[in-house]
């Protein structure tokens, strides 16, 4: 084995490909982790100080998953003795009759603890809010806040302290499949048994080079975050919550926040979803149609923060048709193996996402069922569309 030999090589040092490589470094596999970008970046998906974490979905299977989830968070912050988890809870709001009941039916059969707020009971509990009329809340008690940027700094430094090697600034400009994958960059050329492409936003033109390409959009978020008229309103110390809007007649897609936190007197709240961009144009995408449906809500139900962003920073999302994440092999070259399609939900996954994405890249059986997560999903969608 030459010193440019791997076990495994895993594209891309977002979260997912950092925890990937972190799990493969545990199992005693020779790992290499390329990133085109000089660590650490904002220019992906999991830079900035914060991400919700949450137990509150729609379907069993992400609820199961994070059971297990915490637990290995937790397990980090003790190995690495770093905090990057701090308990807030979680406030959905939506109307009563939609999707809400399918939070509150999941979260009631999975155990997880809830406290419903009666609408007479609500402010008393989450002063300045107004609920929307019609809509009902709970909160999910065991949500909170992850802090993202350390989380990297703490997986990677993990990754290296097992013996990995992170080669940051070298762009993947090739791949060459084969029992031996061949990974060139702009400045070296690499082998390994395994490959593990966990490229965000750039999944698909990294996929190219292995005549795959998977329906994926790419979105740019405006990052917002807002003003309290009255210092320390929708503070993290005070214990506000995070929260969810979710979609209603006014907007069709979540609203989400979370407590001021990372910059004084600010708390952040985006919308969960905006317009296409190609990742390496996305200062490009200036349009701010998200902002206007923010300004509105925020009005309305937030009257202790200004209705004009103070500052907007920007991420994207890589975003499938079901919203459900990609964890599997290739369809062709089984020794590639694919995370992919975060949908804007996968930070809190990260621990989990990486032993899965191992297991699958060791050829061992996953610890979950992976049905949800299958390429071949697309395939049945298109062919019956036929
Ligand atoms: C505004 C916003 C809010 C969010 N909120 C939440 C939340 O509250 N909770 C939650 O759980 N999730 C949330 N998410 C989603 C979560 O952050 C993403 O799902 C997750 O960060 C995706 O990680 P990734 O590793 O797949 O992608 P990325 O972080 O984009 O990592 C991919 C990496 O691959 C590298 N790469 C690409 N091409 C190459 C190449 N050719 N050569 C070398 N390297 C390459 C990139 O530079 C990048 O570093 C949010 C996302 C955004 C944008
Ligand atoms: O993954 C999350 O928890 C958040 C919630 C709302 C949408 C964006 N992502």
């Amino acid at each position: 084995m030459s010193s440019q030999d791997y076990d495994c090589i895993v594209i891309g040092a977002g979260v997912q490909g950092s925890f990937t490589a972190y799990n493969l470094a545990k199992n005693n596999k020779k790992t290499l982790l390329l990133e085109q970008f000089v660590l650490p970046h904002s220019r992906g998906s999991s830079h900035g100080q914060t991400r919700i974490i949450r137990k509150a979905y729609d379907e069993d299977y992400y609820t199961h998953m994070m059971e297990e989830c915490y637990q290995l968070w937790s397990q980090l912050e003790k190995e690495a003795n770093v905090k990057l988890y701090r308990r807030t809870g979680l406030l959905v709001m939506g109307p009563e009759q939609g999707d809400y009941q399918v939070f509150k039916s999941t979260l009631e059969r999975n155990k997880v603890p809830i406290v419903i707020l009666p609408r007479e009971e609500f402010s008393q509990h989450i002063p300045h809010v107004n609920l929307s009329q019609g809509n009902a809340a709970l909160v999910d008690t065991t949500a909170g806040v992850l802090y993202a940027d350390r989380t990297l700094k703490t997986v990677q430094g993990q990754f290296q302290k097992l013996g990995g090697v992170i080669k940051d600034g070298q762009k993947v400009i090739d791949i060459t499949p084969g029992s031996v994958v061949t990974v060139t960059t702009v400045s070296g050329v690499y082998r390994a048994k395994r490959l593990v492409i966990t490229a965000g936003p750039w999944a698909n033109t990294l996929l190219s080079h292995t005549g795959l390409q998977l329906p994926l959009q790419v979105i740019k978020i405006n990052v917002c975050y807002w003003s309290e008229k009255i210092p320390g309103s929708y503070n993290v110390q005070h214990r506000f919550p995070c929260f969810i809007q979710l979609e209603s007649e006014e907007a069709k897609h979540h609203i989400y926040g979370l407590p001021s936190n990372e910059y004084p007197g600010l708390m952040k709240i985006c919308y969960h979803t905006g317009p296409e961009t190609d990742p390496d144009e996305r200062d490009r995408q200036t349009d701010r149609g998200d902002i206007d449906i923010l300004q509105r809500y925020i009005t309305r139900c937030f009257p202790g923060l200004v209705p004009i962003p103070a500052v907007v920073e920007s991420c994207m999302y890589t975003v499938t048709p079901d919203d459900h994440f990609i964890l599997d092999h290739h369809p062709t070259h089984s020794n590639i193996v694919i995370g992919a399609g975060f949908s804007g939900h996968g930070f809190k996954f990260g621990p989990i996402v990486g032993k899965l994405l191992c297991e699958l890249s060791q050829g061992e059986v996953p610890s979950y069922d992976l049905s949800p997560f299958r390429i071949r999903r697309f395939q049945a969608h298109s062919k019956s569309a036929l």
